[in-house]
């Protein structure tokens, strides 16, 4: 497997595309997707633009769909949600499309969307990508971080790093580039007490001043749900 680390969607070649990308905005897109898929959504459809998702999610029965938009950490007008995992309750997503469209992350899924195989990631999924990894064994992989607005987030390339380093505790035959050492080497640093990274890095501050003390929590828990968002069709994501 040849494994690379792209920092942000930006720092992607533009000439190729990998046979898998794996596609992580830890706070807090991939994160959400995982946790609406995992409390019974039917898909989750991602958008980089609020007007396409108002467009297309209007051809949706309103019982059977939810809008979810968040532009710098605060729900959009007319949505009925915002970027919150924790209010994805089976209650309120089970059996409904999740329409999305976020700061970083769908921009980030965007960007691979035409890749053969795209996943996503976060820390609580992070066991079912490396699994899903290591039992297909695609030979190029990307592992794409969502970075905010264009600029590095070192949350999303700690999540890279904890995927590498078990993906490297597991593959005699792995090679990377520089990044996958750099993020192996930053979650090595951090592992044990993640949460105390996403109370000092710039995402997790700008959450902590819109009271999102309890999403930082849940983001950092490890290994917390089995379930791997795949997409199915540009943009739509279901559980593998
Ligand atoms: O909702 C989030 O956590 C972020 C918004 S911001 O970066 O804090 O402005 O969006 P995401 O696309 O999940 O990075
Ligand atoms: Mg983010």
């Amino acid at each position: 497997m040849k494994l690379f680390v792209y920092h942000t969607p930006e720092l992607t070649p533009t000439d190729c595309l990998p046979d898998c990308a794996v596609v992580v905005d830890v706070l807090r897109a991939t994160t959400t997707i995982a946790t609406a898929l995992n409390a019974g959504a039917e898909a989750v459809q991602a958008f980089k633009d609020l007007d396409e998702l108002m467009n297309k999610s209007a051809a949706w029965l309103p019982e059977k769909r939810l809008r979810a938009g968040e532009r710098g950490g605060q729900k959009v007008e007319n949505c009925d949600l915002g970027n919150s995992p924790l209010d994805c309750t089976p209650k309120l997503v089970g059996g409904k499309r999740l329409f999305i469209s976020t700061t970083n992350g769908t921009r980030a899924l965007q960007r691979v969307e035409q890749a053969p195989t795209v996943i996503t990631a976060a820390i609580v999924n992070r066991q079912a990508a490396v699994n899903y990894l290591l039992k297909n064994q695609p030979e190029t992989v990307w592992i794409v971080g969502s970075g905010w607005e264009g600029s590095y987030s070192l949350e999303d390339t700690a999540c890279a790093g904890a995927i590498a380093m078990s993906l490297l505790n597991q593959s005699s035959d792995l090679v990377g580039n520089d990044e996958v050492i750099a993020a192996i080497a930053l979650y090595t640093q951090w592992q044990d007490n993640l949460l105390k990274m996403f109370h000092q890095c710039s995402h997790g501050q700008r959450l902590l001043k819109l009271d999102g003390d309890e999403d930082l929590k849940y983001c950092a828990t490890i290994d917390l749900l089995d379930v791997l968002p795949i997409q199915k069709e540009p943009g739509v994501f279901i559980i593998n």
